[in-house]
């Protein structure tokens, strides 16, 4: 039921939701009053305790019993604040859900029959659940087990699993709501028959420049993956416009709500193809309530873990290349030249020599992260004994006697006066620990060993690639993050199967979220899906499978269209939301003149129309073309680093553009030159096709791409 704008009045429902929700409304606009003024409370509080505290303390150290009554009296204050502050945190923690609620209080409710002679339970669903004062469940959190019966679509006999229990209702109603703050725009009741009325509402609005969580409209498929067990790897395959991005976002918002209070943003890693795709899905965590994991592009993770005068390569290693490495670290021995001085600020601090000394008293231990951190603790008991000595030496208490104030402040958090010899060396060792903090951290970094050198002598050839070089060091020293607990890689299409087997390796305890779509691989050499499975397989982690074959973004025409550059087989899978629609528009021209005109036109009708549009060229030397050709008319080219404008006309490359997408697209030369008759020119045109949610125009300057030939009019 859709009531419009003149029955809403006379439809009895519309008036008892509307009147539920301006209760709801009320209670939340309390809670959040209440809060704001405890949370007040408890600041003024806690500043008065902490005065009336530090005022009765008399911090006397004259005996060994009056110093240890000065420290309880020190921890008794702090246990004192140490309450103050996690009852402020736990109630800032709560002040941020009513927040968020009071945007929008829910958008569904569901009523649940558990047993035939018992009330019908209703529960309103939303972005946040919250109890009133009487611990009465006000609203439910769309992450909680029972909420899973409103994205399982179906009505009737139904059921959703908590605590590994699989628990049997009946879904007596499911309706939708259309809400802002306080006010009910609608309400949708919903059946399995009748189409989602709230979810192509939601479609049919304008895009913006930064990706909108979809909640509320989650549909089952991708329910599956949200809700999906954890595995070590899950493989999910969705067509273009699927919403594998949308989905892989919430996944992360439910796990941090299943795992709240285990489970920190620090351990959760996203590997996003670059900055642009990172700035377009920002905001999304964060409005959903949730803060954003550790978020990286591929050269941001190589960039920290290879030698700053290496840049991240291409990546496209063959993998027989990394199961070398692996074959070779069980018999590998060190030589002398593998190791290398550890210097510091030009003075070589432990030698090379002397690194292999510590590394022949372990001769009889195989190469590998457990001889590694031998020798590394070797290392840094040399180096503290090196340092150690030093600091008695004249130079070096010379050189402390005459730093200024304020490095000594940096250094000592005070000015320093030594009374004797003993302190003298003292503060050296303070002074010179300070002075070479980057040589401890090279020995921790194992800087100290050749790894180009020892590669090269495994790999028998010269000089690794930078994919080598970090499975080598890996291989080698241990190198990873064994803390990272959740790693989400999205259009991993794009990943060279060199770089996956690096990034399984990185993040061993991890359990992997891949998601891409195969038809999106707009490189050549990137793994295929068959490559993904078995790399992940090889670094220990089963690997579980699922797909999305509807698009959410595209009208059906413009589905149809990069549908059609697929093989049958795909293309019979694949369907689209129904929407209003427009026929994509494919303009061949056969001179110059003619060409320019009609590419300034159409750039000029897309100002006109308002909304964002992409003019979506392959590489960067054809935006110049165009630059050059329309001179100041030409749209802004996005660089790597920028956010989307709201709204206007920009220049982009197809690998910025993956991942986005744009009310309108034009493509301004599909000619065979640009897309000739190929696999990898054919993905490159489905994906810069698939970018279009409702306008598409194509243009050629030239005889177009076999590609579309028959798609045309
Ligand atoms: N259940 C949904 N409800 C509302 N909107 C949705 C839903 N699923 C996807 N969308 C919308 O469809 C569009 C495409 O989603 P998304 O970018 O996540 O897809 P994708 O599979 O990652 O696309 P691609 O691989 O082509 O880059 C987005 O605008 C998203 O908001």
């Amino acid at each position: 039921m859709h009531p419009d704008s003149d029955n809403k009045s006379t439809d009895p429902v519309f008036e008892q939701e509307q009147q539920r929700l301006t209760e709801t409304y009320a209670t939340l606009e309390a809670m959040c009053g209440h809060l704001v003024s405890q949370m007040k409370k408890t600041d003024e509080e806690a500043a008065s305790a902490k005065s009336s505290m530090s005022e009765e303390l008399s911090p006397n150290f004259a005996t060994y019993a009056d110093a240890m009554e000065t420290y309880a009296d020190f921890a008794a204050m702090n246990r004192v604040i140490d309450s103050y502050n996690l009852a402020q945190d736990a109630d800032a923690e709560k002040l941020a859900k009513i927040r968020l609620l009071l945007r929008q209080p829910y958008f569904a409710k569901v009523v649940l029959q558990f047993k035939p002679d018992e009330e019908p339970k209703e529960l309103y669903i939303g972005n946040a659940g919250i109890s009133d004062e009487s611990y009465r469940r006000l609203i439910v959190d769309w992450r909680s087990p029972v909420a899973e019966v409103y994205y399982n679509q179906d009505n009737g006999r139904t059921s959703y699993r908590a605590d590994g229990r699989t628990i049997e209702t009946d879904l007596k109603l499911r309706r939708q709501f259309d809400i802002d703050k306080s006010v009910l725009n609608a309400y949708f009741d919903t059946t399995v028959a009748i189409q989602d009325s709230l979810l192509l509402a939601s479609l049919s609005k304008q895009r913006t420049s930064q990706m909108q969580a979809i909640t509320a409209t989650i549909q089952k498929e991708q329910n599956l993956v949200i809700r999906h067990d954890d595995v070590p790897a899950l493989l999910v395959s969705g067509i273009a416009g699927s919403g594998k991005t949308s989905v892989l976002l919430q996944r992360i918002a439910y796990l941090f709500y299943r795992q709240r209070g285990s489970l920190d943003p620090s351990e959760v890693f996203l590997i996003t193809p670059n900055p642009v795709f990172r700035h377009y899905i920002d905001n999304v965590l964060p409005d959903l309530g949730e803060s954003n994991p550790e978020t990286l592009t591929w050269e941001e993770f190589a960039r920290t873990l290879l030698p700053g005068d290496r840049g991240s390569g291409s990546g496209d290693v063959p993998l027989d290349a990394l199961k070398r490495i692996d074959d070779a670290i069980g018999s590998f021995e060190f030589d002398h030249a593998d190791f290398r001085d550890v210097q510091c600020a030009g003075t070589r601090l432990v030698s090379a020599d002397q690194i292999r000394k510590i590394a022949a008293k372990y001769r009889h231990i195989p190469a590998g992260p457990h001889l590694v951190a031998l020798i590394r603790e070797g290392l840094d008991e040399r180096l503290r004994s090196r340092l150690a000595q030093m600091a008695g030496t004249e130079a070096v208490q010379d050189e402390m006697s005459i730093l200024s104030t304020e490095e000594q402040l940096r250094v000592f958090h005070e000015t320093i006066d030594p009374q004797d010899d003993q302190e003298a060396r003292e503060l050296a060792l303070r002074y010179l620990n300070d002075r070479h903090a980057s040589a401890f951290e090279s020995v921790e970094r194992d800087a100290w060993l050749d790894i180009d050198r020892i590669g090269a002598r495994i790999l028998g050839s010269q000089g690794l690639s930078s994919v080598e070089w970090l499975y080598l060091k890996m291989a080698l020293t241990g190198l990873g993050n064994p803390q990272a607990k959740y790693v989400m890689i999205d259009e991993v299409q794009d990943y060279t199967a060199a770089q996956l087997a690096v990034l399984a390796r990185y993040f061993r305890r991890a359990n992997f979220l891949l998601l891409g779509d195969p038809n999106q691989a707009i490189e050549a050499g990137t793994a295929s899906f068959g490559e993904v499975r078995s790399v992940f397989a090889a670094a220990g982690k089963a690997v579980s499978e699922c797909q999305l074959l509807t698009s959410y973004r595209s009208t059906p025409e413009i589905t149809e269209l990069f549908a059609s550059l697929l093989s049958d087989k795909e293309r019979l899978r694949i369907s689209s939301v129904q929407r209003t629609d427009e026929k994509p528009v494919i303009i061949e021209c056969f001179d110059e003149g003619s060409y320019e005109t009609e590419l300034r036109r159409v750039i000029e009708e897309a100002q006109q129309t308002g909304g964002l549009t992409a003019v979506i060229v392959p590489w960067r030397n054809e935006a110049k073309r165009i630059q050059a050709m329309l001179g100041t008319e030409a749209p802004p080219l996005v660089s790597r680093d920028a956010t989307l404008p709201a709204s206007g006309v920009t220049l982009i490359t197809l690998e910025l553009a993956k991942g986005l997408e744009f009310d309108q697209v034009i493509i301004p030369n599909a000619t065979a030159r640009i897309f000739p008759d190929d696999a990898l020119s054919r993905r490159r045109l489905y994906t810069a096709i698939s970018r279009a949610t409702s306008k598409l125009t194509i243009l050629s300057n030239g005889k177009l791409t076999p590609l579309l030939q028959t798609n045309r009019e």
